[in-house]
Order: C-alpha cells, then structure tokens, then sequence
C-alpha cells in the first residue's frame, strides 16, 4: 500500500454573478487526477502558474475543502475531517511554504515558532521542548542565539530552514514542500535543496515536491506528475519525464530550464523555438475540443500520458518510449 493514494480528486471553486450571486460557472482548479506517493520517496508535482499544483497540495494536507474524489491514508478517506481526526493526520503531514516571510509568525521568536507543533501534538516538558529545538535547529544548520530571534532577522534561506525545522519537529510521514526555494538566489537553492534531502534521509520522510521549474525537481524527485490547467498531463519516472517525454506540455517545460553551459546557449534556444513551433501547429492532438487534457494512458509500466490511446500506442510503436 502507498503511504497516500490520491484518487480523480477534484477541486472546483464556484465562480457567483448577477444581482442575486448565484453560482453561474466554477473554476476547475483540480480537475479528476490520481496519483501515488510511497513512503520515503519525494513525488515532484510540476506545472505553470495556476495549473492547480498549490490547490493540490493544501488538499493533501486537509486545509482545502475537497469537491470530490478521495485521498486514502492507511486505508481512509482523509477528505473527510473526522478521518483525519482519528488517524493523528494533522500530526503526520506537515507543509513547508514558498514564502517564508509570511508563513512564519513575524511576532513570535523562533523558539515558539518551532515549538508549535510540539505544543500542539506532543506536550513536553519545558526542558525537554527546549532541547527538542536546539536539536531541530542544529539540523537545519542554525545555531543555538536563533531561539530568541525573529524570522526578520534572518536571510530567505535562513528563514525556510526555520521553516523545515518546524515542518519536522513533529517526525511527519509527508511534508508538502510548495515551491520552497522558488523564492531563493540560486546558489542559497541548491543549499537548502540538499538539506532537505539530508533530512529525508534521517528521518525517513516524504515530499510531495510542488514546483513550476523542472530544472529545480530533477535533482529531487523519484517520480513526477506534471499538471497542466487542473489535469495531469504525464507521469512517470524522473528518467521517463527527462529523457522519454511525450506530451507537447512537458517538453515546453523542459525546453524552459535555462541552460547554464554558455556553449550550449544557441542549441538551446533553437531546441525551444522548435518545440514551440510544434506546440502551436499540433496542440489540438494534444487537447480535446473543449481544450482539456485527454485522461492518462499507461504506456509502460511506469510512464502515462495524456493523449488518444491511438497516438499513445504510435508514440510508443516509433520508438520514443522505451521499451
Ligand atoms: N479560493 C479560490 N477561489 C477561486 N479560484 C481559485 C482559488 N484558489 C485558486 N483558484 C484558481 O485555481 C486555479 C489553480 O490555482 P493554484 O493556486 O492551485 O495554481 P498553482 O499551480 O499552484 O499556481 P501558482 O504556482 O501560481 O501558485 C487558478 O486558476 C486560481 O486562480
């Protein structure tokens, strides 16, 4: 069994017009996708601006209301409160947000910060609460003085170790990381990249990984959805996303990651020009006519993707997947 199986969860907001604000349309943020995570792996969730990833994410973690489909965490519904209630869910899935400045309290020092959870879920002792925090912030590579800082007082980096170290504190089964280092220079990135994964590895955890740049996931994620206006699009392994993609949608993304090596710059840009070019002559094979992404077709066992099983199955027949 997975530690979660997402199941054609949807997420409709209702969209209300006219003098008595009735609901005339929704937006369809999340729209029908399954997916799984399995314990100790991180689950890349990839796509633009607005294409549901966040909505997605604040689902999983029970502070969306869902429109229907189910999420199982051993073996119940956790869509539904009292099943979260009951299975110290709120204790086991943490979340870690994009914008550390306003995810942490700017009152409140950074020893009460991290202590929260512990507060809420585990009622140490004094002492004991103490300690637990300076071990949390030693993880996360912060020195003991930060206990009676605010998080101004600390650079972005910084403040989205505060931010794990409050996310753990609570030893959770699955953090929902939302874009966390979107926000950062590249080089604090890589930092705060790293110690998530060495923190993963201590403690065992999973990531749900949500990110709109497939550069910042390769190095994370054992396996990834991509998701395109409320759908998922692809799935597969992160060999399968990276060297065998076959949705029009995943190989713009990838054409998007910038190319460091400054030789490489012209093959670069040529390579994307060309995968726009398709985009704008065939995107109707890639989308029905109500402009929605095709449900997902298995074509290994790992690797799906959404498109008319006929096109699927030639993809696949002229070699582009492996076998
Ligand atoms: N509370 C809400 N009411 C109405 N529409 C909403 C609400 N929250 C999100 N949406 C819409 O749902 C869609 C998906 O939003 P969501 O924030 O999940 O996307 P996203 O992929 O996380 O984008 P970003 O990376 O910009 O955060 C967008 O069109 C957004 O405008």
């Amino acid at each position: 069994m997975s530690l979660i199986e997402i199941k054609d969860l949807k997420v409709h907001y209702p969209i209300r017009s006219g003098f008595w604000n009735r609901v005339t349309d929704s937006v369809k943020a999340v729209d029908g996708i399954s997916f799984n995570i399995e314990a100790g792996e991180t689950y890349g969730l990839v796509g633009e601006s607005g294409s549901g990833k966040s909505t997605t994410g604040k689902s999983v973690v029970g502070l969306e209301k869902v429109t229907s489909g189910s999420i199982m965490y051993k073996g119940k519904d956790i869509t539904k409160k009292s099943n979260r209630n009951h299975l110290d869910y709120n204790h086991d899935v943490q979340m870690i947000f994009q914008d550390s400045l306003s995810s942490l309290n700017p009152r409140k020092r950074i020893e009460d910060i991290i202590a929260e959870p512990l507060r809420n879920f585990e009622h140490l002792s004094k002492d004991d609460e103490k300690l637990r925090v300076l071990q949390l912030l030693d993880i996360v590579g912060l020195d003991a003085d930060a206990l009676y800082k605010y998080p101004h007082q600390f650079s972005g980096g910084q403040r989205q170790r505060i931010g794990v170290a409050r996310a753990v504190a609570t030893n959770p089964k699955l953090i929902i990381a939302d874009e966390p280092v979107s926000a950062l220079d590249l080089s604090v990135q890589a930092q705060v990249l790293n110690f998530m994964k060495k923190i993963q590895r201590e403690f065992g955890i999973s990531y749900l990984f949500i990110s709109h740049d497939l550069g910042v996931v390769r190095h994370m994620c054992n396996n990834i959805a991509i998701m395109n206006r409320g759908r998922l699009v692809e799935i597969g392994t992160r060999d399968d996303i990276y060297n065998h993609p076959l949705h029009i949608y995943t190989k713009r993304l990838l054409a998007a990651i910038p190319e460091t090596n400054v030789s490489q710059r012209k093959a670069h840009r040529e390579a994307r020009l060309a995968v726009e070019q398709v985009y704008r002559e065939q995107q109707d094979k890639y989308y029905d006519e109500h402009g929605d992404a095709y449900p997902l077709v298995q074509v290994s066992p790992t690797h799906a993707v959404a498109l008319p099983e006929a096109l699927a199955q030639q993809i696949v027949q002229e070699g582009e997947v492996k076998a």
